[in-house]
């Protein structure tokens, strides 16, 4: 075994006590497949833990450890886009190579911190920071390398995506299942990163970056959540065969010369016909279609969040790591990007209001005649397609929930037919919408 290669692990929570666990689990193996001795040497953590080995060093002075000279690569986990981008700078600057988990972080200050680390000669890896487990980040980099990504669309959040289907499948409260997640280690310290679509946000800012070599622009991702989503929607469009997802999107908009000239970024609920492969990612699964030229779609598929999945993404930066520190003694490093070109520094991210998705909406409107002409008559006159209805029973007063699938349509032209639905005497509530993509 030619050398060893120290490890730092600040924060022992869920992520952090899952890589100690998987260190100990598999050591034979990290050996095995990178012909270097892996040890951890420090721990960062604010109480002593006697379940950890002697041996390693445990502090609660996290920017010691990060310098320390006892130390070659700093794995992040603590979480938070404070006191972790003081830790992760002040290791950079003292030449380590970092690892972290922290999506929310690397999507606000990921420029800066790649700027820092590219001109340090050090690599920031973060494959757990995005979809968990499943070695996307790693994908783009390299299986990917060759293709031109035209899109991308993900289940990218573990938490919601447990959420919903357990409602739907066994009807359980919000609340509920939120708890659950939270116990199983899934959730954001604070949920409504999850629930908000802010989790996704900042994960669909880092695939877009990797995926077009563009910088990071987590400001300009356009975010809707689950909280709107009710019970009563996913049985409507169940009836109708499609499945409602969070679902982050990249589209890369190209002009007739093939130069990328928008981008669109969103994150939102949307329906997906049921026999879809992404219709089907239940529970805490995540997974990511790509369409990428010339290779076509691919998809990929596993476990979002949760303590063994992510430290398995953890380690596999890692072991990146620690076969470049093993055969070469100069300090090779990999940059984020290898350069951003003049031309893609400032494509401009759409707004919302120029992005073309179908819709499902829900108009209540009193069961009186002409209600469903004068519906159709708006979204005609806004040259707006329908693809199917369904009127519902009159369930109150005389209301009749009108269901409508609409084909594509840019989304300003949509804001302004809603507008004046809603303006008809005889609409009783607010038009719920939802995005809908064949995929
Ligand atoms: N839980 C999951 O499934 C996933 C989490 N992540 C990311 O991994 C990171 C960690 O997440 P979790 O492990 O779930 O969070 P957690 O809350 O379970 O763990 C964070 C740990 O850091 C410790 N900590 C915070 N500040 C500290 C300080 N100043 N000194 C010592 N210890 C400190 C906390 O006490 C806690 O034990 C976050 O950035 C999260 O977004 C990423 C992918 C999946
Ligand atoms: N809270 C996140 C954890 C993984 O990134 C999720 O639920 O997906
Ligand atoms: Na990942």
């Amino acid at each position: 075994m030619s050398k060893s290669i120290k490890l730092a692990i600040l924060g022992l929570g869920t992520v952090g006590t899952g890589v100690v666990n998987l260190i100990n689990d598999n050591l034979d193996e990290l050996k095995r497949r990178s012909g270097c001795n892996i040890m951890i040497s420090a721990v960062g953590t604010r109480r002593q833990r006697d379940d950890i080995d002697p041996a390693i060093t445990q502090s609660d002075d996290l920017m010691a450890i990060a310098a320390s000279d006892d130390v070659d690569i700093v794995i992040e986990v603590i979480g938070g886009t404070t006191l972790a981008k003081d830790i992760i700078t002040h290791a950079i600057r003292h030449g380590k190579h970092v690892v972290t988990a922290n999506k929310a972080l690397l999507a606000e200050h990921g420029n800066e911190i790649f700027a820092l680390a590219e001109e340090n000669k050090v690599h920031v890896a973060y494959e757990a920071a995005v979809a968990g487990g499943i070695p996307i980040i790693k994908v783009m980099r390299e299986a990917l390398a060759a293709n031109k990504v035209n899109w991308l669309a993900g289940i990218i959040n573990g938490t919601g995506n447990f959420i919903m289907t357990e409602m739907r499948d066994k009807g359980r409260t919000f609340d509920d299942v939120l708890a659950e997640a939270q116990a199983l280690g899934y959730a954001e310290a604070d949920p409504t990163f999850d629930v908000e679509g802010i989790d996704a946000a900042h994960k669909l800012a880092l695939l877009a970056s990797i995926a077009f070599g563009i910088p990071l622009q987590f400001d300009k991702v356009y975010c809707e959540g689950i909280t709107g989503i009710t019970l009563q929607d996913v049985n409507y469009a169940e009836e109708l065969g499609y499945r409602i997802k969070h679902v982050g999107f990249a589209v890369r908009h190209q002009d007739d010369n093939n130069i990328a000239s928008g981008i669109e970024l969103r994150v939102h609920p949307t329906l997906i016909p049921e026999d879809k492969l992404l219709a089907n990612v239940n529970g805490v699964k995540n997974a990511v279609l790509v369409d990428s030229h010339p290779l076509g779609q691919t998809l990929y598929y596993g476990d979002g969040a949760g303590a063994g999945a992510t430290a398995s993404a953890v380690m596999a930066d890692v072991m990146d790591l620690v076969r470049v520190l093993c055969t070469n003694e100069q300090g090779h490093h990999v940059p984020h990007l290898a350069f951003i070109p003049e031309e893609l520094s400032d494509t401009p991210i759409l707004d919302a209001e120029q992005m073309t998705t179908g819709y499902y909406l829900r108009v209540h409107a009193y069961d009186s005649p002409g209600v469903l002409a004068n519906i159709t008559r708006i979204l005609s006159e806004a040259g707006i397609n329908i693809d199917a209805i369904l009127q519902k029973p009159a369930h109150k007063a005389g209301q009749v929930p009108v269901i409508i699938l609409t084909l594509p349509v840019v989304e300003s032209q949509m804001n302004s037919a809603i507008a004046k639905i809603e303006a008809l005497d005889t609409i009783t509530d607010k038009v719920v919408r939802i995005r809908l993509d064949e995929l």
